[in-house]
């Protein structure tokens, strides 16, 4: 079922040129930074985009310059998840310190980055990638479980915002869900910002 709708949101971003993918990219940043949650928080919890998804790194400027810490992933490669027993998730933010360039940090895993750590709090939004979202903020992740997981375990322990980042067309009518997957509180695209009921 999730293959499935893996398969299809490739097929739709197939279709997406890189202009089309630049042009959308500047005008989900711009919805985001309208966002007052996130302009009002603390910490932003953002990811680094891979080749077919948004590039939300310029918000990284703007963020900053509001004061507003940001923090990337780290997650083990597949390889590495030998036998995880430990309570706390797999994957965690480290911040990324005031005057790195994001750009210099390559592929969507933190992990060149000082081990300085970031805590979700209730002044904390986090953004999400995806594959596919549905309006009801029901996310299509890559396999992993790092995000359920992660949500899972600090939905527990605090409270704070969460939004999908994805193109348009990756907006699904209805998304094979599990027990585990845990669903955003808004989807960002480049034509809404959807509150998920
Ligand atoms: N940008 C981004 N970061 C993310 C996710 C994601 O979907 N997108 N994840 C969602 O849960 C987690 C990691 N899951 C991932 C699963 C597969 C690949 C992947 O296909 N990697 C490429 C190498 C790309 C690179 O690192 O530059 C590969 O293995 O070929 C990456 C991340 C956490 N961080
Ligand atoms: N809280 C959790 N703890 C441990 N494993 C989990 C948790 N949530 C989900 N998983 C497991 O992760 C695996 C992948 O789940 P799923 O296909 O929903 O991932 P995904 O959301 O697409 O991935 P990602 O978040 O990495 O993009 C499943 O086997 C699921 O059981």
């Amino acid at each position: 079922m999730k293959q499935a709708a893996r398969a299809e949101a490739f097929q739709r971003l197939q279709t997406l040129s890189s202009d089309d993918r630049v042009a959308a990219s500047g005008f989900i940043c711009r919805r985001l930074l309208e966002m007052p949650e996130l302009r009002q928080a603390r910490t932003a919890l953002l990811f680094r985009p891979l080749r077919d998804e948004p590039d939300i790194l310029p918000l990284v400027r703007e963020l900053r310059a509001a004061g507003i810490r940001i923090g990337f992933p780290v997650y083990p490669l597949p390889d590495e998840l030998i036998h995880h027993e430990s309570p706390m998730p797999r994957m965690y933010f480290r911040e990324l310190p005031p005057m790195l360039d994001p750009g210099s940090l390559r592929g969507s895993n933190a992990r060149s980055l000082p081990d300085v750590r970031l805590e979700p709090d209730t002044n904390t939004v986090l953004l999400a990638p995806g594959r596919g979202f549905t309006t009801a903020g029901v996310r299509l992740g890559r396999g992993g479980g790092y995000y359920d997981e992660y949500l899972a375990y600090w939905r527990e322990r605090t409270q704070f915002l969460t939004a999908g980042v994805c193109f348009a067309r990756q907006i699904f009518d209805s998304l094979p869900a599990t027990e585990t997957d845990q669903s955003l509180d808004m989807v960002c695209t480049e034509l809404d910002l959807i509150q998920a009921p």
